[in-house]
């Protein structure tokens, strides 16, 4: 059983001095090797900070040393005949496993190397000082998602180890600016394999888990898959005014138009659109197993939609499922204590629910102001993406949930769901219809602000669950084909 090395499997993710086999060694090893108390080595990955700030300013240093760290603790990734390494817009990684059956279509999976800032303040640790604490190692980038990164190498390097050769050809992409757009990393990659004419069966990328405890009425783990994700658009509003003395104001200055234009914004949000996107599967999918009187509600939802979705409004990530969301993330104006200020800028960033497009989102924006004052700018926007499929017969779905009942027995039921952020599958959309997003991590009801927040922080069984998780799949992917569906079928 692979639980057997589990701590094993953390010698990528936290290197110790005792590695496992070297490549060529047939078997895995047999008895856990334990994490070491204390090296200097010890959680290399998280430690070292690949921090993108924005497009143009990435630590590169930092993406660089990353390269050298995955060469160093994956030697059997970095050295089988039948896989290929290639570095992308010079800090991501694309690996072409070559499989023995060129007949099955390969599939796609996607991870980052990136993380967002994290200033020390408030954590309980340093933030790249990655630190073990009752069981959690702490440090940005342990849930997003260095945790894919490393988890889907080690998977390969502990599979190429055991001397196993994948049927099913698949690539690993790992993209260095997700956090800033992805387009010097995933876009890059995406034209590469392009140009090789690759078509993908399936891709899985981040952007949903597996939800412990968050879904009210619903007692067992919950595995939501992402197969949408929502749209973004960032407008850029900014009022400018003559200049002069503060001690002569006018009746308005330009941080007061524009503090009202975003007082309007932040006072009227966008209409809850639940049940007129692929949300309303998640609950379909879930409703028998909600407990009474919430399952009889779920059943019936041409009934009860109404209180469901002002329900759903109430907390901020279900908030976020039900409508495009509004968050004022930039203001700046003002330039001395006593000059009037001669302009004001906010940036507005929404993510536009599945039913809605940027269009109608940016008219709704204009009307809302009304104010010819203000001038509205767009700085980027993309729609909601497309739909994935979601029945039987979806290879990457009932790959999904075969490795879900294996590694996760105690998950009770598994839905498709939206992904409320962005990830780098967007930008794989001519290469599959099948993206899905879903990190196989267990989210308990604090879980969801520590990402991009205070505090990230996996546990150490739940990064042992991820390599195993990625490790099992690899293998069910090499399935030929699906078996024809019958009632009986094991519906988690
Ligand atoms: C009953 C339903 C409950 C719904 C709960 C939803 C739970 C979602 C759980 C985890 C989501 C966590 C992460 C989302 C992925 C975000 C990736 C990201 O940070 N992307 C950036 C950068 C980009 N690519 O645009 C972003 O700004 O979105
Ligand atoms: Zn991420
Ligand atoms: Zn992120």
């Amino acid at each position: 059983s692979l639980s057997l090395v589990s701590h094993a499997l953390l010698t990528a993710f936290v290197p110790s001095p005792s590695l496992p086999p070297m490549p060529g060694t047939p078997s895995l090893p047999t008895s856990a090797s334990p994490p070491p108390s204390c090296s200097s080595n010890r959680l290399r990955a998280i430690k070292i900070p690949t921090v993108s700030f924005s497009p143009d300013e990435l630590n590169t240093t930092a993406m660089g040393e990353f390269g050298d760290y995955i060469r160093k603790v994956f030697p059997a990734v970095f050295s089988a005949k039948f896989i290929q390494h290639e570095v992308i817009g010079e800090y991501s990684h694309l690996f072409t496993v070559q499989g023995s059956n060129l007949d099955l279509q390969p599939y796609m999976l996607l991870a980052h190397l990136d993380v967002v800032p994290a200033s020390p303040e408030r954590w309980v640790v340093h933030p790249f000082s990655a630190e073990e604490l009752d069981g959690f190692i702490y440090g940005r980038g342990t849930v997003d998602n260095k945790n894919s990164a490393m988890g889907i190498l080690q998977a390969l390097e502990f599979l190429l180890r055991r001397n196993y050769r994948p049927q099913r050809s698949f690539y690993v992409g790992i993209g260095h600016d997700e956090e800033v757009s992805g387009h010097k990393g995933a876009i890059k990659m995406v034209d590469e394999l392009e140009d090789r004419g690759v078509k993908l069966s399936f891709l899985l990328d981040e952007g949903s888990v597996i939800l412990d405890g968050v879904v009210q009425g619903i007692k067992k783990p919950v595995a939501l898959i992402g197969i949408t994700e929502k749209g973004a658009m960032t407008v850029e509003l900014s009022v400018e005014q003559d200049p002069g003395h503060s001690s002569v104001p006018p009746k308005e200055t330009s941080i007061g138009i524009l503090s009202a234009a975003v007082f309007k914004l932040e006072q009227n949000p966008m209409p809850n659109r639940f049940g007129y996107g692929p949300e309303i599967m998640t609950f379909e999918h879930l409703a028998t197993e909600f407990s009474f009187p919430l399952n009889l509600i779920m059943t019936n939802l041409w009934l009860f939609s109404p209180i469901v979705s002002r329900i759903l409004q109430k907390n901020p990530t279900t908030n976020a499922i039900v409508r495009t969301t509004t968050a004022v993330t930039m203001f700046h104006a003002g330039i001395k204590s006593n000059v009037i200020p001669p302009s004001a800028k906010a940036t507005v960033n929404f993510r536009i629910h599945p039913s809605q497009t940027v269009e109608e989102v940016l008219e709704i924006v204009k009307n809302t102001i009304a104010d010819e004052r203000v001038k509205i700018e767009l700085v980027d926007a993309f729609d909601p993406l497309p739909v994935s499929p979601w029945h039987d017969q979806a290879l990457g779905v009932q790959i999904f949930r075969q490795t879900l009942l294996d590694v996760f027995p105690d998950v009770g039921s598994i839905a498709p769901g939206i992904c409320i952020g962005n990830t780098d599958s967007r930008h794989y959309r001519n290469l599959t219809d099948a993206i899905y997003r879903f990190n196989p991590v267990i989210f308990k009801q604090d879980d969801m602000p520590r990402v991009h927040g205070l505090n990230e922080r996996i546990s150490v069984k739940g990064y042992e669950k991820q390599v195993e998780f990625l490790f099992q799949l690899i293998q069910n992917s090499d399935i030929e084909k699906l078996p024809e569906p019958h009632s009986d079928f094991h519906d988690l």
